[in-house]
């Protein structure tokens, strides 16, 4: 039996404009999704998702009390998309089709814009190949993983799959099926508070909207995307150079680009301006937005407070630099 986990991300710079070309900054944190597998004799796949919440329950209950209970199965299959085709692909690259009992566990609000459904990608492929006795490069864990996603979604970029894999800080930029991954030594210690509120759109849904404005109207949504990469770069420059205000600056300015493309939220942006008032450098949603997870620069217990007036609430993170690593193996 073999349990592995991977790191969850923020990203700093670059969601959505990612999926387009564009680079992405993102910073994998000490918060994981941890997968246990256990080969089975048979070829059934037995997936236990203890932090998956699906609204709604139906029970019919019979007059000599007989309980059934019915659930919404589509959500159901919705919900273990993501390692369903997880266990499929690494399925393939063992070539075999050994069934295999799943525990998966997260200490991340799911689908909250901290890359959950990347570090359940990437653990999971890891967890079964390592449960089998295959090892597999890295670099080849993070494209089966980024499939997943791409395979899931419809339209993935390689971020959040890289970091869940390689952790640390990384300049990620798609090009063709490869990935541009560079790992980014800042000039300085990066303080960051973390807010959340509840998500109901998924990053599929989100990503989806923005691709349909593209396509509507790409004239418009074009320079979006493309300034939005240029603020990346500038991003990592800055970081490189430990330049925090500059920084700061850029976050707010992402931050406008995105809530122009559509993919904040009332109560995302009141965490990001309630964040700026209390004195964070620089505040911005990150992942694919709406609702979810924004980042504020600062280590200031008013800015945590502040988000928390909002509604919000502060998730404690520090950085990750070891990426998915295998806890126990026995
Ligand atoms: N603990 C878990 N167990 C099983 N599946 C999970 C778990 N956590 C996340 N997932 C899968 O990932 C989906 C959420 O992925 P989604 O991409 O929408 O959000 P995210 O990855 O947390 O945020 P973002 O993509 O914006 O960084 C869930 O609906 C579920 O399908
Ligand atoms: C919104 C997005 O850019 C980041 C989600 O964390 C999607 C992607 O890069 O695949
Ligand atoms: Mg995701």
């Amino acid at each position: 039996m073999v349990t592995v986990r991977a790191p969850g991300k923020v990203i700093l710079y670059g969601e959505h404009a990612v999926v387009y070309g564009e680079p992405a900054l993102a910073m994998a944190i000490n918060k994981y999704v941890y997968v246990t597998a256990r080969a089975r004799s048979d070829g059934k796949i037995n997936i236990n998702a203890r932090d998956l919440r699906l609204a709604g329950i139906s029970v019919t209950i019979s007059e000599n009390g007989d309980i059934i209970a019915r659930t919404d199965y589509g959500a159901v299959i919705s919900a273990l998309s993501y390692v369903k085709r997880a266990v499929e692909l690494a399925m393939g690259y063992v070539d075999k089709k050994v069934g295999i009992d799943l525990e998966i566990r997260s200490e991340m609000p799911v689908g909250a814009g901290l890359g959950t459904s990347a570090a359940v990608a990437v653990a999971t492929i890891y967890a079964y190949i390592k449960e089998l006795g295959y090892d597999i490069d890295k670099r080849e864990l993070a494209r089966l993983a980024w499939q997943v996603e791409k395979d899931v979604q419809g339209s993935a970029s390689p971020t959040d799959t890289t970091m869940a894999t390689f952790g640390g800080i990384m300049f990620v930029k798609p090009e063709g099926n490869n990935a541009v991954m560079e790992p980014v030594r800042p000039g300085t210690n990066v303080p960051l508070i973390i807010g959340y509120v509840p998500r109901v759109s998924t990053t599929k849904d989100l990503v989806a909207m923005v691709r349909r404005k593209y396509e509507t109207m790409r004239d418009v949504i074009e320079p979006i995307i493309r300034s939005i990469g240029l603020i990346t770069r500038k991003g990592r420059e800055a970081l490189e150079r430990g330049d925090l205000e500059l920084m700061g600056v850029l976050m707010n300015i992402n931050h406008g680009l995105l809530d122009a493309l559509g993919v904040s939220t009332r109560q995302l942006n009141e965490m990001v301006y309630a964040a700026r008032n209390a004195g964070a450098l620089g505040s911005k949603l990150t992942g694919a937005g709406g609702g979810g997870c924004m980042i504020a620069l600062s280590d200031k217990v008013e800015v945590e407070k502040a988000i928390e007036l909002t509604g919000g609430s502060v998730l404690k993170a520090v950085l990750d630099i070891n990426g998915v690593v295998v806890v126990s193996n026995d």
